[in-house]
């Protein structure tokens, strides 16, 4: 199917395709776009649409640049100097991979060469540090600021795992909780455009200072297939809807199992239930990330799937391209 497609496309398209993923009717293209200028992209893109209009349901286009540029697709804000729109991860329920799911997001934003940031707003307990293989750096004060920890991944990164004693590196304000979320969002984020917020589980404190004083440009929900999962996303997804913050879209994780042996697919917790839900609810679907040992793995050892290559780095650029589009169509 994917070469079929690939076939439909303009040469000069064609010969910059790096990936070409087709599923659940909907294909994702990932074009390099190294020395193509704003236009050119644009151009680009819209030739690729054409060309696959009518053949598949949906068609995402993602740019990606080897270094990071100001803006990868046209329709786009240009860059201008203000701080960075947050878009806020969340879920219901914890251990539904919302974590891992916000590395990898912001690394595939990245590598589509958005200027990105992380914030780990998992207070009492962070993640980021270890999935970004950042774990051990400190992050420094300037001006009573925090300066982020730059990691390999091109995503500059701010956790309480990297303030080593966070009550002498900056002076706290308000209570404690809210306090600590505001100092990591008020880094010094100098030049990202998106700050990507990975909140603790639930409908909290944390949660509500994030609606209340950060103002998020939309959230993504994150659940596993189970119910009950899908039940507390609910819950989330009208914590968002209530705060006046458009949700993304909702992202089903650990979707399917692909089994390392023989490679056979099954689904431990069901199947389709966050797409079923978000149709429910109004809200997008943003797509599914399969439970795959290898995303714990690469997650546990610092090396985010994302960044590397392969089914499940593809399904994390699909779903960084469908937020890089809500970006580009909600300026
Ligand atoms: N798609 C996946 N495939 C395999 N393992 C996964 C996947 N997503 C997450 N995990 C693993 O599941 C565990 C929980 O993930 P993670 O810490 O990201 O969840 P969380 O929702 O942020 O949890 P918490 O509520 O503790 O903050 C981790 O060990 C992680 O490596």
């Amino acid at each position: 199917m994917g070469e079929d497609l690939k076939a439909l496309l303009r040469p000069d398209a064609a010969a910059r395709v790096q990936s070409l993923r087709v599923a659940e009717g909907r294909a994702t293209l990932v074009l390099d776009a190294t020395g193509l200028d704003a236009a050119a992209r644009a151009a680009m893109e819209a030739g690729v649409r054409e060309a696959l209009a009518g053949k598949v349901g949906e068609v995402r286009v993602a740019m990606m640049a080897d270094k990071a540029e100001p803006s990868t697709t046209t329709n786009g804000p240009a860059a201008a100097p203000k701080g960075p729109r947050i878009i806020a991860v969340g879920s219901g329920k914890g251990g539904v991979g919302k974590s891992t799911l916000s590395a990898n997001l912001a690394v595939a934003l990245a590598r589509m060469g958005r200027r990105v940031g992380l914030v780990d707003a998992d207070i009492y307990g962070p993640s980021q540090a270890r999935l970004l293989g950042t774990e051990g750096q400190r992050a420094t004060a300037h001006e009573g600021r925090l300066v982020p920890v730059e990691s390999r991944w091109g995503v500059p990164a701010l956790s309480m795992a990297h303030l080593s004693n966070a009550g002498q590196a900056i002076a706290w304000r308000g209570p404690k909780i809210s306090g600590a979320l505001l100092q990591l969002v008020e880094g010094h984020w100098d030049g990202a455009e998106v700050l990507i917020v990975d909140l603790p589980p639930g409908t909290g404190d944390v949660q509500l200072t994030m609606l209340q004083r950060c103002k998020p440009a939309g959230a993504v929900i994150v659940s596993t297939p189970q119910d009950l999962a899908l039940i507390d996303a609910t819950r989330a997804v009208e914590l968002f809807e209530k705060g006046g913050v458009p949700v993304i879209g909702v992202v089903e994780n650990m979707a399917g199992y692909a089994c390392p042996h023989c490679g056979e697919v099954s689904d431990p917790f069901g199947c389709g239930g966050a797409e079923a839900s978000a149709q429910e609810m109004g809200v997008p679907f943003l797509g599914r990330i399969p439970l795959d040992i290898a995303i714990r793995r690469e997650g546990d050892a610092g090396t985010p799937t994302a960044a590397g290559t392969g089914p499940q780095a593809d399904a994390f650029t699909a779903l960084a391209a469908g937020v890089a589009a809500w970006l580009d169509a909600n300026p």
